[in-house]
């Protein structure tokens, strides 16, 4: 291979596409970029994140999966403005998660984000009813004069019967079932019309049956209010019901499907293709999934060749191989 100095032209030029070249994650909603988070207790290293890069752009319905320990809820914490990184950056709806003063956090935490946790208890006041409960977060944001107390109860009303339980309006908590309590407990997420709700485990606590209206509530607020939606899940149900299910392996992203709805041109019959893809990070770094490299007896160094349109990767059939 011959190598010839640049010349100044063609540093010019260089330099010049670099600082044209998008950023990473310019036109998405949310980005983590190499997200990292190391706890430590009684001196013992845990990386719940390491190097964690998702990118969920504006309007999306998504799910997040993975084994139990794979970093999921550290994500969503991190996200909710809850705990902060350890390194990378993370962003939200333009703003930026790591240097985020306190103020910023607490008015980012009240406005651009709605959280819904599993345990239905959690979500909601237990003396305060349907209406009070979805009223409270405004409230909080904003003045309590009597007009906006009005107006915090029209936005209640609106909220309960877009979820379909304006019944549930004056009752506290302790007199609904667990999805009404979870579906209050989204009304109460999205009072403040956040950019983003993120949800841990929703439908945990409930039966298939139940965990069905709660994600049918999730899917309204997605397409009627266009928020952006994160759900966490171990639930394959909901995990099959969106386009979009990320799957986190040791603190980083590691494959994702990808569902697109089909209608055969002669029966006119609509189905949905899922297609598995892994993530590919900016360094190059591919995570196979496990299955793969068990099926083919694949550990520490595989053979790579590149082909017109793909990568071709054998197991290790060197002479030195050990
Ligand atoms: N506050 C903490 N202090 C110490 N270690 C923690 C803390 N929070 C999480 N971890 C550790 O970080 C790793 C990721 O935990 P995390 O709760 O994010 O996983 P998860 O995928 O949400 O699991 P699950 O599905 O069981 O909720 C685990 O090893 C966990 O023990």
């Amino acid at each position: 291979m011959t190598t010839t100095n640049p010349t100044l032209a063609d540093l010019t030029t260089r330099a010049r596409s670099t600082r044209t070249r998008p950023t990473y994650g310019h036109d998405a909603l949310i980005t983590c970029d190499r997200l990292v988070r190391i706890f430590t207790t009684d001196g013992i290293e845990v990386q719940a994140l390491q190097g964690l890069d998702l990118l969920v752009r504006e309007g999306e319905l998504m799910a997040l999966v993975g084994a139990s320990g794979s970093g999921k809820s550290t994500l969503m914490n991190i996200l909710a403005g809850l705990d902060t990184p350890t390194a990378g950056a993370a962003r939200v709806a333009g703003q930026d998660l790591l240097t985020m003063t306190a103020k910023d956090r607490l008015a980012y935490r009240r406005t651009t984000v709605g959280f819904i946790w599993q345990q239905t208890s959690r979500n909601l006041l237990p003396y305060l009813t349907a209406a009070q409960n979805i009223a409270l977060p405004m409230q909080l944001a904003g003045t309590r004069s009597r007009t906006s107390r009005r107006a915090h109860a029209e936005r209640a009303l609106e909220l309960l019967e877009l979820l379909e339980i304006p019944d549930c309006r004056d009752r506290r908590p302790h007199q609904m079932s667990g999805g009404q309590q979870q579906r209050v407990a989204i009304a109460v997420a999205l009072a403040n019309d956040p950019a983003v709700l993120l949800a841990d485990e929703p439908t945990g606590e409930l039966d298939s049956h139940t965990a069905e209206h709660v994600f049918a509530a999730f899917r309204t607020a997605n397409e009627r209010l266009g928020t952006t939606i994160v759900i966490v899940t171990h639930d394959a149900a909901v995990a099959g019901e969106v386009r979009r299910t990320v799957a986190i392996r040791d603190g980083r992203t590691s494959t994702e499907v990808l569902r697109r709805s089909e209608v055969d041109e002669t029966t006119g019959h609509e189905t949905v293709v899922a297609r598995e893809y892994a993530m590919l990070d900016r360094a190059g770094r591919l995570q196979l999934p496990a299955e793969y490299t068990e099926a083919l007896g694949m550990r520490d160094r595989v053979a790579l060749e590149l082909e017109p349109d793909h990568i071709a990767v054998r197991p290790d059939d060197s002479e030195d191989r050990t």
